[in-house]
């Protein structure tokens, strides 16, 4: 059943005491600091939200630094992990214990390396809330790449994936690169959703698929690279080998499957 607010009690109270009344986007550009290298935040106007088209080199601001650029979406239901996986992936930390639901849309860049190939990732987190789902909508046009996620220890949010592909199909373009990622694996005993169940969906439509977990780091790495790939593969079709899906052993795996490590 579709509920996008899917979330236990302990999450609520979290969210009404640290809850967010500035729009991230808002709230975040004051902090960006000119010497952060891959960051461009600081340069969105202060009293709009970013235009979903906007192209960042009306500010004067993209260089020669990448080959390629490309708009990321993460988007899943309301407290898989969307900003962790963003803050690990861009800032190598975890925001433990630190729930506040996102608000509106926000944005990160960072630049990876793909065979030598400089990819200008342009990641935005949308909030997984149904209230601010009219606002992130705007922005699935302009996207190359949709993370999509759910949480291994939340079936609701898994079951919502089919709805969240039906929005995906209705909203972003044909040739939008998709991967699914079942966040949170590092979660134990409190997994609801098998691996097997998460690598079934995808298949079934046919997106790429890994395990991630914003906490430990594994394969957040990995998910981004495979974006980036696709991304490269987009501009320069001729070459799909780039596009193999290079997830990083599980713990399972690395204990009992020494050939895939
Ligand atoms: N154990 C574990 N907890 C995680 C992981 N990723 C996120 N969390 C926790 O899950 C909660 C929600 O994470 P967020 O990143 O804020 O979730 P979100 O999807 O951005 O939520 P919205 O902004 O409401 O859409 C926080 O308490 C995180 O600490 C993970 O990989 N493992």
């Amino acid at each position: 059943m579709w509920n996008p607010n899917s979330m236990d009690h302990r999450q609520m109270e979290k969210r009404v005491i640290v809850g967010r009344v500035r729009p991230t986007w808002a709230r975040n550009l004051p902090e960006a600091r000119d010497d952060d290298e891959s960051s461009d935040v600081n340069m969105m106007p202060q009293s709009d939200p970013p235009s979903p088209s906007d192209q960042w080199d009306k500010h004067g601001k993209l260089d020669d630094k990448y080959d390629v650029f490309g708009k990321v979406m993460l988007l899943g239901d309301s407290g898989v992990g969307k900003t962790c996986m963003l803050v690990r992936f861009r800032d190598g930390t975890f925001l433990a214990g630190n729930y506040i639901s996102t608000v509106g849309i926000d944005f990160r860049n960072k630049v990876v390396a793909v065979d030598g190939i400089k990819v200008k990732l342009q990641i935005w987190d949308t909030a997984g809330q149904e209230r601010f789902r009219s606002v992130t909508h705007a922005y699935y046009r302009d996207a190359h790449a949709l993370l999509l996620l759910y949480d291994v220890t939340n079936k609701t949010s898994f079951d919502n994936i089919r709805a969240w592909l039906g929005e995906i199909r209705e909203y972003a373009q044909d040739d939008v690169v998709i991967m699914l990622l079942g966040n949170k694996s590092d979660s134990g005993l409190e997994r609801a959703v098998r691996r097997e169940e998460g690598q079934r969906l995808a298949r079934e439509y046919q997106v790429s698929f890994m395990e991630t977990s914003a906490k430990t780091g594994l394969n957040v790495e990995a998910a981004f690279a495979h974006v980036a790939r696709a991304l490269v593969v987009k501009a320069d079709p001729a070459d799909p080998a780039r596009l193999a899906v290079r997830a990083q052993p599980s713990q399972e795996q690395r204990s009992s499957c020494p050939p895939c490590s």
